[in-house]
């Protein structure tokens, strides 16, 4: 089976939803956790899973490009940067500079940035970037614990992260389809520009994007835009007629949810839980100790992990608490500290029996899939848009990693009446 798309994810959840997206669109997919040493699985899509979103700008290069190399050195025809949906990032980077960087190599000079979600809310209109009905700096996403987004202006953003000149193809354009799209992609690229924040608010805008940029060497977004690239495979002749997603071994073990992650949709399915199944709260302000703190979640969890329903551990806080462990700690240590907790939250879980573990956040998701010593993700059955269920290689059990503002309020209790 021929690697046609070689893919670098800047997170675990967003490198889940991308695989996700793909398989739903036919193309067989694996998430590889962290740049790949050995051979590469058998897929048409392979996404290279890296947590360096909010990582030192020369080490997300480093490992992009080293993940680019494997990818490209297998196959890859085309390579894809995924970010997040919400254009996670700081002025520092890393979107721009990896992007750059993954320019450079691939030895070309023009690039589509598209964050663009529709099922999930994420609309780009002339150029900024809205969440459900809000621009992104009034979503909640202003109080991000790791990458606050302030300006929803997404060409001003990236412009700030790149020293090539960022252009817009915008909604008129892109409402005429691939052909206009490509001439606009075409008049800035003459025109100097190494960038185009490209707008779309259907999904009928994501697949003419698709189509237009299949001659491009690496295209980069959220999901989304990932829709249109595996027809450009199928059309020219090397991607099969649609295959069904492989479906996953059956579902075994006790049932759980960790959650790290702050945003409102997280707190507001947290709260929702809390009528149904037993939930903990951990408070990392009265306990700012890792090792306390999931001492104190493993003695909660036991005598109450079973199969039938989800126990949910939830480090999650409000902007107003988190602030306060940010003051006290600064926003790396505090961020740290909690990641720290939750993976060993979940390695315990897991040690008590639990198999199927829902972990909501990226950040969370990176830090508790590599404590568990994942190194592979077979897809399965979405649960809600953007999140599946997978089996996680090798430790045998199925995870949901949920990008911390996807799913709907009663996410941690459906997602174990699936699969
Ligand atoms: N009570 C808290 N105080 C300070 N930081 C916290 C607290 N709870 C969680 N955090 C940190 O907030 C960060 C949340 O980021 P994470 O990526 O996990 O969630 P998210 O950004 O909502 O999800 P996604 O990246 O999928 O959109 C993590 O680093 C986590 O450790
Ligand atoms: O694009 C998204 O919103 C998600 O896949 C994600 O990256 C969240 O971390």
């Amino acid at each position: 089976m021929p690697l046609l798309l070689g893919c670098i994810a800047d997170d675990f959840t967003g490198a889940t939803d991308l695989a996700n997206t793909l398989v739903k669109q036919g193309m067989s997919a694996v998430q590889v956790i962290g740049v790949p040493e050995g051979p590469l699985p058998e897929a048409n899509a392979v996404i290279v899973a890296l947590k360096i979103r909010t990582a030192p700008v020369g080490d997300a290069v480093a490992q992009s490009l080293a993940a680019c190399d494997a990818l490209t050195g297998a196959g890859a025809r085309q390579v894809f940067w995924k970010y997040c949906s919400t254009f996670d990032s700081t002025d520092a980077g890393n979107i721009g500079p990896v992007g750059d960087a993954l320019l450079k190599r691939l030895g070309a000079g023009f690039a589509i940035a598209c964050p663009a979600f529709p099922t999930n809310g994420r609309t780009v209109y002339l150029g900024h970037l809205f969440v459900g009905g809000a621009l992104l700096n009034e979503s909640g996403m202003e109080n991000h614990p790791l990458t606050p987004m302030t300006d929803p202006n997404l060409v001003r953003v990236l412009s700030r992260q790149t020293d090539g000149g960022v252009g817009l193809v915008p909604f008129g354009v892109v409402e005429q389809g691939a052909a206009a799209i490509r001439r606009e992609m075409t008049r800035l690229a003459d025109a100097g520009r190494r960038w185009a924040i490209v707008d779309a608010v259907t999904d009928a805008h994501l697949l003419a994007i698709g189509e237009a940029v299949a001659p491009h060497a690496l295209v980069t977004g959220g999901s989304g835009v990932a829709m249109g690239l595996p027809e450009n495979f199928r059309r020219a002749g090397l991607l099969p007629a649609r295959s069904d997603a492989a479906s996953l071994p059956p579902m075994q073990g006790a049932a759980a949810v960790v959650a790290g992650s702050c945003s409102r949709a997280t707190l507001g399915q947290i709260g929702l839980a809390r009528d149904h199944v037993p939930v903990l709260e951990l408070d990392a302000l009265a306990t700012p100790d890792a090792a306390a703190l999931a001492a104190q979640a493993l003695g909660w969890a036991e005598g109450r992990l079973e199969a039938a329903r989800p126990v949910v551990i939830a480090a999650s806080a409000t902007p107003e608490k988190v602030a306060a462990l940010q003051a006290r700690l600064g926003r790396e240590a505090a961020g740290a500290l909690v990641e720290e907790a939750v993976a060993t939250i979940a390695e315990g879980l897991v040690a008590r029996g639990v198999g199927r573990l829902v972990v909501a956040g990226g950040e969370t998701s990176g830090a508790v899939v590599q404590r568990l010593g994942v190194t592979a993700l077979r897809i399965g059955p979405e649960i809600d848009p953007g999140v599946p269920w997978t089996f996680a290689e090798p430790r045998g059990i199925h995870l949901a990693l949920k990008s911390g503002n996807f799913g709907a309020r009663d996410f941690f209790l459906k997602a174990f009446h699936h699969g």
